[in-house]
């Protein structure tokens, strides 16, 4: 199964709500008069109330989607397909409908705003603003489209961070196991010294992974252990550290604490450790996790996301909203709970799954 396929049937769920929205709409306001007349669409009244923000370059400079079907798709029927005119109207519902797909409002607004130019007043057809939104979206979301940057310097250290049952111990073990394959030699430290069954959780994924997962004592200090994991990575000439973390967030005191104490030892062996601070964020918690980078970010110096479990949630719009506001790189995306369910984040085949787009 090639990548997209699994990725857009594993977001089905995000991808068939927005879809069904959009037929809905489409549906709700087609004109009855059938096919567009060739050539007839309408001079385009300048954009609706809302401009696209002064950063975004205006999406005028894209070709706007035919109004017209060609050949080949009069010739497989799809201009009978129903068509709305993208009015205000239709545009206040889809921003609605990307407001529920966890969009977030700004974003939201952004996005149907640059959809606007140059096809307001036009009629248009599911498939045809499922390809303007896929657009906006891979436009959006491209900058931020930034693997895990590996350094020549080792080992390199990866602090895990992100609230308990975000997905850590997962993606821990997904990266661990995906480095080992390219030939690195890794390094877990079971940082949440607290919870025997996350440091249990993470030595059977230590083990999947074929990666040894240092512990220390149930409550002892999380940072001795880091020093302790750091020291034997340089030992052992490993190529990468990863440190897990805790992520009780009731006492954001204690946690912050706990967080700084770690980068203050391990700096003691390596001055510019850590060298990635990895947040690993629930796409089932939607609009949570945009107030969860803010917290992070004052808790630690967040280098880049991973959002986990965006197969089985409507919500995956989230990610949009986390890249349009926070503009943080996205490592990598969790799509399931197998060892291979980690995959590099491709903005275009997102945004094509997201909106539900065959390739
Ligand atoms: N469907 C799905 N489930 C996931 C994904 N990533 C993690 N999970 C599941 O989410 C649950 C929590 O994952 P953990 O990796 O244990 O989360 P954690 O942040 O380490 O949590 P604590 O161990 O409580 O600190 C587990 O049941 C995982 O199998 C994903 O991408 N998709």
């Amino acid at each position: 199964m090639s990548f997209f396929r699994k990725l857009k049937d594993r977001m089905l769920k995000s991808s068939s709500k927005l879809e069904a929205g959009l037929e809905d709409l489409v549906e709700e306001g087609a004109d009855a008069a059938a096919p567009p007349a060739p050539g007839n669409a309408p001079p385009a009244p300048p954009a609706k109330a809302t401009p696209p923000a002064a950063d975004q370059p205006a999406a005028a400079a894209e070709p706007a989607a035919p109004s017209r079907p060609g050949l080949l798709s009069r010739v497989i029927g799809r201009d009978t397909a129903p068509r709305r005119v993208l009015d205000d109207e239709m545009l206040e519902s889809l921003e609605d409908l990307l407001i529920q797909s966890d969009m977030g409002v700004e974003t939201a607004v952004r996005v149907t705003a640059n959809l606007a130019e140059g096809r307001y007043g036009r009629r248009l057809s599911v498939e045809e603003i499922k390809r303007a939104l896929a657009d906006e979206i891979t436009r959006i979301m491209e900058p931020v489209a930034k693997p895990l940057p590996l350094y020549a310097k080792t080992p390199q250290v990866v602090l895990v961070v992100g609230v308990n049952g975000s997905g850590k111990t997962t993606t821990i073990g997904k990266l661990a196991a995906q480095f080992r394959a390219a030939g690195k030699q890794v390094v877990i430290a079971a940082g949440d010294t607290f919870r025997a069954a996350a440091v249990e959780q993470l030595q059977v994924w230590g083990e999947r992974a074929g990666v040894p997962v240092m512990t220390a004592p149930e409550g002892s200090d999380p940072a001795s252990l880091a020093f302790d994991a750091l020291t034997r990575a340089q030992a052992e000439g490993a190529d990468l550290l990863m440190i897990d973390t805790a992520g009780r967030l009731q006492n954001r005191a204690d946690l912050m604490e706990e967080l700084a104490k770690i980068v203050r030892v391990i700096r003691k062996k390596d001055p510019d450790a850590p060298h990635n601070t990895l947040l690993v964020l629930d796409a089932t918690t939607g609009q949570n996790a945009l107030s969860q980078v803010e917290i992070f970010q004052k808790l630690a110096d967040v280098s880049g996301l991973v959002m986990t479990k965006l197969d089985g949630t409507a919500r995956g719009g989230v990610l949009v909203a986390l890249a349009d506001r926070f503009g943080l790189p996205i490592h990598a995306i969790g799509v399931g709970e197998q060892i291979d369910d980690l995959a590099p984040f491709d903005p275009e085949d997102f945004a094509r799954a997201l909106t539900g787009l065959d390739p």
